[in-house]
């Protein structure tokens, strides 16, 4: 009996939609062992299926529909603004295929995409992020009431190997892991611009700067990760009274950081609500 968490042992997975995230999840997935004869792309563009082609030895289709012919999890990754034309077009062979069906989307429900494809099907709403091209994403998962525990470890599964994963059981949340961590990555870099420019202004080299600031990320990042202790110890442990860090940290506070960070997260969050409902 294959163990369907296995990404080795998935059954025959379809992606509709061949872009950066679609080639992060693909990439993850074979990674981590599956077969690429059990993953198939669909994409419009010949450039993009001929590079999934040659970096992954996938199948490649230029018609979704030719793509997702005997897949048994369609894993949706276009862009939400045209989801609603590409599960139409699908409908009919969702309605007699009936597979798991799996979002990437930014703000577009389990609701709409079951609805767009006829309706009655076990949907898979997920929101990973960019790291997963590494194995080091995160991936926010909520499955709607039809999906049963196969289909969610199948979802999981696909999933798992762009990295850690989080079930979310009040859907109305997914806004706001997207808001958190698929969007979140984009943070991180604008800190890293912005510490790099710092550095410069403080007189230090370019090649200098991004050393230092890379570094700096990468060794707190996995700091929080390995130590499993809660920033605000990790901080403390760095913030030597009446010392430099003190200083800093009292800047960002005078500056509002965390309501600045709570803004923009509340926009992101915000904005996949009206995505959903701009696309609908
Ligand atoms: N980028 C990110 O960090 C994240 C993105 N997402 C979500 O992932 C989805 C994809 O984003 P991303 O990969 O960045 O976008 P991309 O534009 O890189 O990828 C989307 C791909 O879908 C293709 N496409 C368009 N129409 C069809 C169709 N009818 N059939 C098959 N493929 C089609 C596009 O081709 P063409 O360009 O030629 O139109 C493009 O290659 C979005 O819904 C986004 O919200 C989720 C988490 C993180
Ligand atoms: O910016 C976006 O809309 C997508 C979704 C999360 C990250 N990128």
């Amino acid at each position: 009996m294959p163990d369907p968490a296995s990404p080795g042992s998935l059954p025959i997975v379809a992606f509709i939609g061949g872009g950066n995230m679609a080639r992060s999840l693909v990439g993850g997935l074979l990674a981590a062992g599956a077969d690429p004869a059990a993953v198939r792309v669909a994409d419009p563009s010949a450039d993009a299926r001929a590079a999934l082609a040659s970096d992954f030895g996938v199948a490649t289709f230029e018609s979704a529909a030719d793509a997702v012919d005997g897949a048994e999890a369609w894993v949706f990754a276009v862009k939400p603004q045209v989801m609603r034309a590409v599960c139409t077009e699908l409908a009919a062979v969702a309605q007699q295929a009936r597979p798991l069906v799996v979002s990437i989307a930014a703000g577009i429900t389990s609701a709409q995409l079951d609805r767009w494809l006829g309706g009655g099907l076990a949907v898979v709403r997920t929101m990973p992020n960019t790291p997963a091209l590494l194995g080091a994403g995160v991936t926010g998962l909520y499955a709607n009431p039809r999906v049963d525990a196969a289909g969610r470890a199948r979802a999981e599964g696909l999933l798992a190997s762009a990295g850690a994963t989080v079930w979310i059981d009040d859907e109305a949340l997914m806004d706001a892991v997207t808001g958190t961590s698929g969007s979140g990555p984009a943070y991180v870099f604008l800190l890293a611009e912005a510490m790099e420019e710092a550095a410069i202004a403080e007189g230090l080299a370019a090649d200098a700067a991004r050393t230092l600031v890379r570094h700096t990320i990468l060794g707190a990042a996995r700091m929080l990760v390995e130590s499993g202790e809660p920033p605000t110890e990790l901080r403390r442990r760095v913030t030597s009274p009446g010392g430099t860090t003190q200083a800093a940290i009292e800047a960002f506070e005078a500056g509002d950081l965390r309501g600045l960070v709570a803004r923009a997260v509340r926009a992101a969050t915000r904005r996949g609500g009206e995505l959903s409902a701009a696309n609908d």
